[in-house]
């Protein structure tokens, strides 16, 4: 492989590909690797978005994959590939389906860019990571799961839709699992430094945060088929910009705790700084007790799924 950064994605669907897309629109690295199941498809894909990628001066090649062999020499690698959910489905619902696809491209991770740092976006989010982290057997820092950035900006917007003002400037705080349970933070949200809850009351906040839930859902339901794609692409692409820039800037991410906020061999989301080395430090905000007590129940709705695969014995039995 030619020298430079690369960043392998497996996946081509709407996920996969957008993500794919930006990293070549934004030049973010000098290759990207698309792995799909599907040879042919993943090189139309590729020679479109390297086409694309000359339209707009960027520098960044996009290839296909042939076989696992070709993630070799990987900075970052990216699952994608899953099933999404459909209307009526809850993520939760995906929970066999993709731990069986996520685990063997784990696999294939751990033994062809072994000193990668692994991304994950297939749903049920904490439970893949937990899944791929076990799987690889990578230290924390380099396994993460991406969702935090997603329902903050999702957040941000909703807070924008009420105010009509600020697009752009409202840093929204979301943490815990990404799912029904997920905990967003007012008291961590601002309007280009401005307390939101000095600009909207509290029934108009609980509505944000009852629309920050269900943001994954709504999009669902509309589109019928499948799930959002280009702001989970766009907040993905955000960590693996932190990640090859080394900016050492902090982004809700998923990760494997370990004494932090209290829990141990879990994996939620939680602030992070990102730099070179993936989730370099943990950073623990003190929580008021209502905080603890959501963030406690997001952790142990992701337990109960993890424990589901355990009972099924899921994982090899000295894996836990
Ligand atoms: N973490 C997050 O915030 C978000 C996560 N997602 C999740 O990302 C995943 C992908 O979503 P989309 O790309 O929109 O779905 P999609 O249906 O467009 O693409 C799915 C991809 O997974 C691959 N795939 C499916 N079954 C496979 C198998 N058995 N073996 C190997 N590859 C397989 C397909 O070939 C395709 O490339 C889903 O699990 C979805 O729930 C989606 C949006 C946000
Ligand atoms: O809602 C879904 O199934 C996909 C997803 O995680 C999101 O868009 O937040």
């Amino acid at each position: 492989m030619a020298k430079g950064k690369k960043v392998t994605v497996i996946g081509t669907g709407n996920f996969g590909s957008t993500v794919a897309f930006i990293l070549a629109m934004n030049g973010s690295c000098h290759h990207v690797m698309l792995r799909g199941r599907n040879y042919d498809i993943a090189k139309g894909k590729a020679l479109d978005m390297s086409q694309a990628a000359n339209a707009a001066r960027q520098h960044t090649i996009v290839k296909a994959a042939k076989g696992p062999e070709d993630m070799e020499g990987s900075d970052v690698v990216i699952i994608t590939a899953g099933a999404p959910r459909t209307p009526g489905m809850s993520r939760d619902d995906l929970l066999f389906k993709n731990a069986d696809i996520v685990k063997c491209y784990a696999r294939e991770i751990k033994e062809y860019a072994p000193d990668a740092i692994v991304i994950v976006v297939s749903n049920p989010l904490d439970v893949m990571t937990y899944v791929a982290l076990k799987e690889t057997g990578f230290p924390r820092q380099r396994v993460l799961g991406m969702a935090g950035i997603l329902d903050a900006a999702r957040m941000a917007h909703f807070i924008y839709e009420k105010l009509e003002y600020g697009a752009g400037q409202i840093r929204a705080t979301v943490m815990g699992g990404h799912g029904d349970t997920m905990v967003p933070l007012p008291k961590f949200t601002t309007v280009a430094g401005v307390p939101i809850e000095d600009l909207l009351d509290s029934e108009e906040i609980g509505e944000i945060v009852r629309k920050t839930r269900n943001g994954g859902a709504e999009i669902v339901n509309l589109l019928g088929n499948g799930s959002a794609y280009y702001a989970p692409a766009k907040s993905t692409t955000v960590m693996v910009e932190a990640i090859l820039k080394d900016t050492n800037q902090i982004h809700s991410c998923a990760i494997m705790l370990k004494n932090d906020y209290g829990y141990s061999d879990i994996v939620s989301g939680v602030p992070v700084m990102i730099g070179a080395g993936g989730a370099e430090k943990v950073i623990n905000m003190a929580l008021k007790p209502l905080q603890q007590t959501r963030f406690k129940n997001s952790v142990a709705s992701v337990q109960e799924m993890v424990d589901t695969l355990y009972k099924a014995n899921f994982f090899d039995d000295d894996k836990k």
